[in-house]
């Protein structure tokens, strides 16, 4: 059982223009909206896949109904927990070519006492999901509390690192996505595992990367700080994961043509969950589903007829000279 929790989800509206042409009047050519934000996404493409989650998420306003309607049309299991402010909507602005342009809300500003009930629900809402099979009810204990993407304002940066101290007490792994100052501030907690992109773990080693020997040093410097295992998704370059064992990569050729990056890292952040959550199986899993959901459009979760496994490369200890570009 993995348990998301969303503190700033969103409804994400994609409009698609043949070349966006700024300060004009533009016809869309296409648009589509998804249910939004990082742990939203990861539980998406855990249910796309069959596998047991629930996603702790705020709920409130227009924006948060109609994301709690796709959720539902999705079947992903949520525990909501209303809030006075309501839910944002983020803009993705999609090119022909490939660009993504993502305008995204800051969000509602939570009360202490909504901050105080979005962390109960996520250590106390699953600690014995039963899932139902025709012939059987299995138990699945939390393996996983996921605290996934940015904060919205009242939340403090050491939100995270509350999480992983509630959430070990409970016996729960945690895994955090996020950037900035609310990454840096979880990693004292020594959360289990942390996945960054690129820009994103630059920024928390205070390093530029070029290589993949900065990538790597970086990773070292965040798990050095207190992660138990970074796992950094590489755009094109596919992901590193760096644990107490060393350091593998990853990598796979696209099925078809680039279609959308967003939710591709929750993608992959999903997949390493479903394959166990350590060792390079677990990331063979990640760049699967991470590849496979950049070839659909907007923020589609790919199912298991749009991943392949078997075009996954792992190497052990990547080449450190490897220039890395992040853009796909
Ligand atoms: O503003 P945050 O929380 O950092 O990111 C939010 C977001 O960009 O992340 C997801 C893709 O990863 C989208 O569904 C959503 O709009």
């Amino acid at each position: 059982m993995i348990v998301t929790l969303t503190a700033n989800p969103s409804l994400d509206r994609t409009i698609e223009v043949d070349r966006l042409r700024r300060g004009e009047v533009q016809r869309a050519i296409g648009d589509r909206v998804d249910p939004g934000g990082k742990g939203v996404n990861v539980s998406r493409a855990l249910v796309a896949n069959g596998h047991a989650t629930r996603a702790v998420l705020i709920s409130g306003g227009h924006a948060g109904a109609e994301l709690l309607d796709l959720l539902a049309e999705a079947d992903v299991p949520i525990i909501e927990v209303p809030v006075s402010q309501g839910v944002r909507s983020n803009l993705t602005l999609a090119e022909a070519d490939g660009t993504v342009t993502k305008l995204n809300e800051s969000g509602p500003v939570l009360r202490a006492e909504e901050i105080e009930e979005l962390l109960d629900a996520a250590i106390s809402a699953p600690p014995n999901y039963a899932l139902q099979t025709p012939s059987s009810s299995i138990e699945r204990p939390t393996a996983w509390i996921a605290g996934c993407g940015s904060l919205p304002p009242g939340v403090g940066a050491s939100f995270y690192a509350e999480l992983v101290e509630r959430a070990r007490d409970a016996g729960a792994a945690t895994v955090i996505d996020t950037s900035g100052p609310a990454l840096e501030s979880c990693l004292a907690s020594r959360p289990d595992l942390v996945k960054p992109n690129l820009e994103e773990l630059a920024e928390a080693a205070r390093t530029p990367i070029t290589t993949m020997g900065d990538a790597v040093a970086a990773a070292q410097a965040l798990r050095a700080a207190g992660a138990g295992a970074v796992l950094a998704s590489l755009g094109a370059e596919g992901a590193i994961l760096v644990d107490a064992d060393g350091v593998w990569h990853a990598k796979a050729p696209l099925a078809g043509p680039l279609v959308s990056t967003v939710g591709a890292g929750d993608a992959a952040l999903a997949g390493f969950l479903a394959a166990g959550g350590r060792g390079p199986e677990a990331l063979a899993a990640a760049v699967a589903w991470g590849t496979a959901a950049v070839t659909l459009p907007g923020s589609i979760m790919p199912g298991p007829q749009d991943i392949d496994l078997d075009a996954v490369e792992v190497t052990r200890a990547p080449d450190a000279d490897r220039i890395l570009n992040p853009d796909r």
